[in-house]
């Protein structure tokens, strides 16, 4: 058995204490084996954390990696209007090579800013899936279908598929990829198909992850044709229950948040997405308060416009507060949890805290650096102060995915060379089209 050991630092603990330990890991088991005093433990292997902090990797529980490919290319448009008139014509031309490469780019900048798992939501999985293995990160992963716009045939085989792709996939990359069924949103798959394949999903065991409640324009359509909110409407066709998480419930009405407290379905907010397209202010304070699990994520990078959860911790916290009207709402602590331990929750991984037992997932921040000096709360630095950027090594699953800042899974220049030219060659394909 190979140890690790994360020695010199301090430790976030799960109750959020701080306190100076070292961490031992089994690195062929993956889990973390002892948090004890300075010194009291040895490994075969050491990872420097002096002068650091060791925190739980990060949860990022809904995004579209490999989106990294079109980040900056539509900016500043509400949702419908980005998705239609720029985003689908250019995604309808992405090769599966184009996919690997994207989610290449995407999976370095998660690595390299101490995120661990990520709940993904796209097409071409399998580049998704490979990707994943050789980042040596966890994921929940799934085919996305969307009927509006298809014939019957062409409907039923893309929610088909999404069906398909999670059983298949399921326990790649030695069980660090996991799977869900995806119907795209409530309005972009017909309620024909959820009225049948859903139950299939159900009764297949399957999870599920879905966009839901994302901005106002959805939900009007919503209660016209069902007579209902979105989220009784998704109840009604049994998409809601404790395997369910939904991504973004923006404009969600008390009813519609005792409703996912009731059933146990998870939700993801993803505040800097919202903001950028402009969809609303979620109510993250009453989804906790009435018993909601709720993870955070940072969406596609086509709508953020990085995949950096320092960043989205400190977007919760802020818009949090001005959707409550009030500073004490979504705090440090709040966001922390709502980054690792919830995140983990919804994903079904055992992670999310730093714990003998738990899955040896984790970062070490470097915090000798002036914005974030001095420390009176390191919690508060978490939420408010840190950067990607201050990650000093990432590891997950029991193996170190960066030491020192420097990549053991990828070349990142290689990526980041590759990616450039595939995006450039996917802007000009689709242009031409
Ligand atoms: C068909 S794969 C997933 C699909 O979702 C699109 N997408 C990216 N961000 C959002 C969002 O905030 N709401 C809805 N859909 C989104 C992505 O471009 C893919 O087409
Ligand atoms: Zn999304």
């Amino acid at each position: 058995m190979s140890e690790l050991l994360v020695s010199g630092g301090r430790v976030l603990r799960p109750d959020l204490t701080v306190e100076r330990a070292d961490v031992l890991v089994d690195q062929s088991a993956g889990e973390i084996l002892a948090v004890e005093a300075p010194g009291e433990l040895a490994g075969d292997d050491e990872l420097d954390a002096s002068g650091g902090l060791v925190i739980p990797g990060l949860v990022n529980a809904h995004t579209h990696v490999a989106m990294t490919l079109l980040r900056g290319y539509a900016d500043d448009k509400p949702l419908d209007a980005w998705l239609q008139e720029d985003i689908w014509p250019v995604e309808a031309e992405l090769t599966p090579e184009d996919v690997r490469v994207g989610a290449e780019l995407g999976l370095v900048e998660m690595v390299k800013s101490g995120t661990t798992a990520l709940s993904d939501m796209y097409f071409h999985v399998d580049e998704i899936a490979a990707a994943v293995e050789q980042a040596g990160v966890r994921a929940v992963l799934g085919h996305t279908a969307v009927t509006v716009g298809k014939d019957d045939e062409g409907a039923r085989a893309d929610v088909q598929e999404s069906l398909d792709v999670a059983l298949e996939l399921d326990g790649a990359a030695d069980g660090r990829v996991r799977t869900t069924f995806q119907p795209h949103s409530l309005t972009t798959v017909g309620e024909e198909y959820l009225r049948e394949f859903v139950p299939e999903a159900v009764e297949a065991g399957l999870p599920m992850h879905l966009h839901a409640n994302e901005t106002e324009a959805e939900v009007a359509p919503i209660v016209e044709e069902h007579g209902m909110r979105p989220l009784e409407y998704a109840d009604d066709v049994g998409l809601l229950g404790e395997d369910t998480f939904l991504a973004h419930c923006v404009h969600v009405d008390d009813d519609e948040i005792d409703r996912l407290a009731e059933t146990g379905t998870g939700a993801v907010h993803c505040p800097a997405s919202n903001m950028k397209l402009a969809s609303g202010m979620a109510p993250v304070q009453r989804l906790l308060d009435g018993g909601v699990t709720v993870g955070l994520g940072t969406d596609g990078a086509a709508s953020n416009n990085d995949l950096d959860m320092f960043d989205e911790m400190r977007d919760a916290a802020m818009l949090g507060k001005l959707a409550a009207d009030d500073a004490s709402a979504v705090a440090a602590e709040t966001v922390v949890r709502m980054a690792t331990e919830n995140g983990a929750d919804l994903l079904g991984f055992d992670g999310g805290r730093i714990e003998p037992g738990a899955n040896a997932d984790l970062a070490v921040l470097d915090l000798d650096a002036p914005h974030l000096t001095p420390a009176h709360d390191l919690v508060s630095h978490l939420a408010y102060a840190a950067r990607g950027s201050d990650v000093r090594h990432t590891v997950c699953d029991g193996a170190v995915l960066m030491r020192d800042r420097d990549l053991t899974v990828f070349d990142e220049a290689a990526v980041r060379e590759r990616a450039s030219e595939h995006a450039t060659a996917l802007v000009e394909r689709a242009e031409e089209s």
